[in-house]
């Protein structure tokens, strides 16, 4: 049984973290009148959507690695006010209240890096106040069935996340054929580990991009994909039968607004889409986020009428979280499916707000980290309660995507009743 006698919180407050990229961010607190203390932070993207929310940082350059020392005192000077000495119904009351005190419909003033690590520490305290766990709190609030998602491990880095040649951002390997989440878990490090040997005798000396996936120094994506198919076989498992693979071209990063940069060549939409339709033909590739850039729109619909049938057309910049851009998307039919970043809108009612349109509109959703990361585990209670089916949150090494997937496999040893996400279809 849960209670929903409103929630007081005793205070508000924030303080300038490190993520992953050692770049500062924003860490809050929450305490509840009955001294429990919740907390949020805020990731930061590398390749981000012209549409996204805006982050608040300190002037100066243009370094992503500004500080956020006004959030900081935003978060005492008026989120902290406006947030206590109130009793709180549901989330949605703060997220709106967030909102309007911002009053840009962007959070360009208090800066969607503030509003989400507050949204995100008050959902916890909302769940703690009803007595429920938090994945249990987010399927409330969804009408939506909870399950364990298929880990997708992004293992080879390029584009605007490695300092090599891909132009691809993101090669993942997704176990869809695992037992159980700690299954999937192993399957990743085991392909991850095999992944390592393979390439180090390919190429020597290896890098690592901002993910935690591996950065050879290679242009060439039938390389890699080759790489991975074996190292999958030497994990002693079988490509396209338990272990399926996702890309995300985060195809923003090599446009010039008009072609596409691959191989050191400039080529048109239609080459690209070629490019497409061989990858998905010659591995099982089941997933291609962001193929082409954000406002390319003829090109998406070619490729969902191309693809569409078989292949996940994700996207991720095309839509930044945003229900309008998702419901649009869907008429237009230049996508089946949407990423799912809380930064990227704001708060965690807008994601929700974007993960229900996404199920009217007939969308798969996949909830998914940011290149910069924190500790914060929000993101694998929010695929687990949304019931996605599907998660990203990098390379199944380092610290801060690691804390994702023992997360949820820490969901799995407290709630053994939670299924494994089964939707692919052979
Ligand atoms: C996680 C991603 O990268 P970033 O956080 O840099 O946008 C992505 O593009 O899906
Ligand atoms: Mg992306």
């Amino acid at each position: 049984m849960t209670t929903n006698d409103g929630l007081r919180l005793r205070s508000v407050t924030a303080e300038q973290i490190l993520d992953s990229r050692g770049h500062p961010t924003l860490q809050v607190q929450v305490v509840t009148d009955d001294g429990a203390s919740f907390s949020g932070s805020a990731p930061a993207g590398a390749s981000t959507g012209d549409h996204e929310a805006r982050e608040l940082r300190d002037g100066g350059s243009d370094f992503g690695g500004r500080g956020v020392t006004n959030a900081v005192t935003l978060v005492a000077d008026q989120v902290e006010p406006l947030l206590t000495g109130t009793k709180w119904v549901t989330l949605d009351d703060i997220d709106g209240a967030l909102y309007r005190l911002d009053g840009t419909g962007r959070f360009a003033k208090i800066g969607a890096n503030t509003a989400v690590a507050v949204s995100i520490a008050c959902a916890r305290a909302f769940a703690h106040q009803q007595r429920i766990p938090l994945h249990e709190w987010i399927s409330d609030q969804l009408g939506t069935t909870p399950v364990m998602p298929v880990p997708h491990f992004n293992v080879v880095n390029g584009g605007a996340h490695a300092a090599n040649g891909l132009a691809f951002q993101e090669f993942l390997v997704a176990p869809t054929g695992a037992r159980d989440i700690s299954d999937a878990v192993q399957m990743g490090a085991e392909i991850y580990a095999a992944l390592e040997a393979e390439l180090r005798s390919r190429f020597g000396s290896l890098g690592v991009g901002d993910e935690g996936g591996f950065a050879p120094d290679t242009d060439d994506e039938n390389q890699v994909l080759d790489t991975i198919m074996r190292s999958i076989e030497r994990a002693g498992l079988t490509p396209g039968l338990n272990v399926r693979l996702a890309l995300d071209a985060a195809a923003n990063s090599f446009y010039d607004g008009k072609y596409y940069r691959l191989h050191g060549r400039w080529r048109s939409a239609d080459d690209l889409l070629a490019r497409y339709v061989d990858l998905a033909a010659n591995y099982p590739i089941w997933s291609i986020e962001d193929p082409f850039d954000e406002s390319d729109r003829n090109a998406w619909h070619d490729i969902m009428d191309r693809l569409g049938d078989r292949v996940q057309i994700l996207g991720d910049d095309i839509f930044v979280t945003d229900a309008a851009r998702i419901r649009a998307g869907a008429k237009e039919e230049i996508a089946n499916a949407a990423l799912i970043k809380p930064n990227q809108i704001g708060t965690v009612t807008q994601t929700f707000e974007a993960l229900r349109t996404a199920r009217e509109v007939g969308f798969r959703t996949m909830i998914s980290h940011r290149s910069g990361e924190t500790l914060d585990t929000f993101i694998a209670d929010l695929a687990v309660g949304a019931g996605t089916g599907q998660i990203k949150a990098g390379a199944p090494a380092r610290g801060e995507r690691v804390a994702k997937y023992n997360r949820l496999t820490r969901l799995h040893k407290l709630y053994p009743q939670l299924g494994y996400a089964q939707w692919w279809t052979d």
